[in-house]
């Protein structure tokens, strides 16, 4: 088994009279790979996460997450994954050890006392762990966010938004924590981000939707190869505004040989 993550015809229709949010999504992610979810606004990124996360039942399609199918045996899979998402706000009257042991406890984590204090000092969460959550500014909630995503060891890491609100120095070393994290476990993860410097920094591979479906993919070097681009940002402009130059035009344009 080298996938992490199959996904087939997967759909999820909110109401019988709007479209789709979700319109027969398909793609595979290998353990030990990053891939990108890129999109607009209300393209389907959360939604699909959701759907990844048994948070919401798809309307028709298959997820199989390490190996189980999510719609018989989603526990089995659910117990080696873990996700961050900046809409789910942790207790905030308790401390953030008090946080990562309730979570902890909830996976069934071996040594757990040894796990915080792994991730604590990984993290950098020493200063303020016996601090309730509450009263921690936007970087050290990311912090302790990501430190909850990691808690059970993931082997699938599903990340929406990670350093949304985040400083550029405070992103760059939650970027830097993913990365390190991903080196030496082989977690596979899937990370949905507007931020396309993170998301050619982080992932191998990415997916571009718009209004629920793959419209383009591929490598992030491919693409702005292929769309003549200098980075992913404008690749993305170009996909979500419709602006793409064809490739003979820019063949022409280019002066390269069609
Ligand atoms: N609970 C819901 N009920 C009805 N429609 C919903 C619900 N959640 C999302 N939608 C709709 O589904 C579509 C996809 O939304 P989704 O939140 O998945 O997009 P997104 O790509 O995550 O967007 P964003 O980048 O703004 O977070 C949108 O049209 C949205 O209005």
């Amino acid at each position: 088994m080298t996938q992490a993550l199959i996904v087939e015809k997967l759909l999820k229709t909110y109401a019988p009279d709007r479209p789709p949010a979700v319109d027969g999504l398909d793609f595979t992610l290998a353990r030990g790979a990053t891939m990108g979810l890129l999109g607009g606004n209300g393209a389907g990124k959360t939604t699909t996460i959701a759907m990844l996360l048994g948070l919401l039942v798809p309307t028709s399609g298959r997820i199989i997450a390490l190996g189980h199918d999510m719609a018989t045996d989603r526990f089995a899979a659910l117990a080696r994954m873990n996700f961050s998402s900046p809409y789910i706000a942790l207790p905030h009257r308790i401390s953030v050890r008090e946080n990562l042991t309730v979570y902890g406890h909830l996976y069934n984590v071996p040594g757990l006392k040894r796990r915080i204090a792994q991730l604590a000092e990984e993290l950098q969460l020493t200063d303020f762990i016996d601090r309730p959550a509450g009263e921690l500014s936007a970087g050290q909630k990311t912090r302790v966010a990501l430190a909850k995503a990691l808690i059970n060891t993931p082997e699938l890491l599903l990340l929406d938004e990670p350093t949304a609100s985040l400083d550029p120095d405070t992103g760059d070393w939650v970027r830097s924590s993913i990365e390190r994290y991903r080196a030496a476990t082989g977690c596979a993860i899937l990370l949905a981000s507007h931020n396309m410097a993170e998301v050619e920094r982080l992932c191998g591979h990415v997916l571009m939707l718009k209004q629920g479906r793959v419209v383009d993919e591929g490598a992030p070097a491919d693409l702005v190869a292929r769309y003549g681009r200098e980075d992913l940002e404008q690749v993305f402009l170009d996909i979500a505004r419709g602006t793409r130059v064809d490739d003979d035009t820019r063949g022409t344009r280019d002066g390269d040989a069609a």
